[in-house]
């Protein structure tokens, strides 16, 4: 985990102006010394309140971004805000989880907690405790404080992290990949905090190669693409650009696809055993009441919505390859 600090040097974001944008990134770029350019001019806009998918596959560009958001590594060119305010200025409101937590294993929850408060020069000793009994409960880890830390499961190591990035009153929360690594029952736990915490009012911006936990988690998502902004919106806005298909797999291609071009489906494509067309405003069940109907030997009609991984495809032409 890294504490949240103002790299010597590093430019302040100017503040485009937003007081209802918990994050606003104008053309913000990075180029490694030896040319690489890791962000290419990204425009990011998270409402307050969303919990935001930062998407994009390994070496997209997400790590880089949010290092440069909480001036731990200095952009080569563009500007941004975080809740409406430059950088220094912003950052007591603003927690985050970047890397690896770097905690002792030989001591408690609490106590790595109380060490971890102690080394933020802003923090106020005397609430100390009652803050991070706060931050623990906020994480469910009130009846595992005692508990040494390396006797925590993933999850709760990860929880704990969190728990690091709430012992002040925060209205951002950036967290980096933080399922990444997890087992399945550490992930339910971290999606589930993660939610929990925006029930609460706090916008949470989340880096994630998980195109499902996005869809799940989030309600806003952005994509990247080798240090590019593919798309940005809602995940209503971001499926609906593409449309809801209906398939139904049958022997009789030819007849299935006849009727569905009679009932006015649009888009009607014929496969192998199976026939696909846009949903439309069309019931599914009366799709399949007119194929009986017809004759045609229905063997399973399915509705297929689209995903954000179909949205990738449909922008960037390539598959989402989150080795890539
Ligand atoms: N300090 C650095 N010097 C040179 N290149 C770097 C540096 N840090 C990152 N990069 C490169 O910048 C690109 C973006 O990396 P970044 O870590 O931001 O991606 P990411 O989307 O967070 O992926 P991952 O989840 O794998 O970390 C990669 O090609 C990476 O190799």
């Amino acid at each position: 985990m890294t504490a949240v600090a103002q790299e010597a040097g590093a430019p302040f974001g100017a503040a485009p102006p937003s007081g209802e944008h918990a994050i606003v990134t104008r053309g913000l770029t990075k180029r490694f010394r030896g040319g690489q350019v890791a962000v290419d001019a990204l425009d990011l806009t998270v409402p307050r309140g969303s919990v935001y998918g930062f998407l994009g596959p390994n070496g997209s560009g997400k790590t880089t971004t949010i290092r440069m958001m909480l001036g731990l590594i200095a952009p080569t060119e563009g500007e941004y805000s975080l809740l409406g305010l430059p950088l220094p200025r912003a950052l007591p409101r603003v927690g985050a989880v970047v890397e690896g937590p770097a905690f002792y294993p030989y001591l408690s929850g609490e106590a790595n907690l109380m060490r971890f408060d102690a080394a933020d020069p802003t923090s106020v000793r005397a609430t100390a405790r009652k803050r991070i009994a706060d931050a623990l409960d906020r994480v469910g880890l009130s009846a595992a404080a005692g508990k040494r830390y390396r006797n925590y499961s993933l999850g709760m190591r990860q929880r704990l992290a969190i728990a690091g990035a709430l012992l002040g009153p925060r209205e951002l929360l950036i967290l980096d990949e933080p399922t990444n690594g997890l087992d399945p029952q550490g992930t339910r736990e971290v999606r589930a905090l993660v939610k929990d915490i925006a029930a609460g009012g706090t916008t949470v911006f989340v880096s994630s190669h998980l195109l499902a936990e996005v869809e799940q988690m989030c309600t806003h998502a952005a994509i990247m693409r080798t240090g590019r902004l593919v798309a940005e919106g809602t995940i209503a806005s971001l499926n609906g650009g593409l449309a809801t298909r209906v398939r139904v797999e049958t022997p009789d291609v030819a007849d299935a696809a006849r009727v569905l071009g009679t009932l006015g489906l649009a888009d009607v494509r014929s496969g192998g055993a199976d026939v696909t067309a846009e949903l439309g405003g069309h019931a599914p069940e009366r799709i399949n009441a007119a194929l009986v109907g017809a004759g045609v030997a229905v063997r399973g009609l399915a509705v297929l919505r689209p995903s954000l991984e179909d949205v990738f495809v449909g922008l960037t032409g390539e598959g989402f390859d989150v080795d890539g």
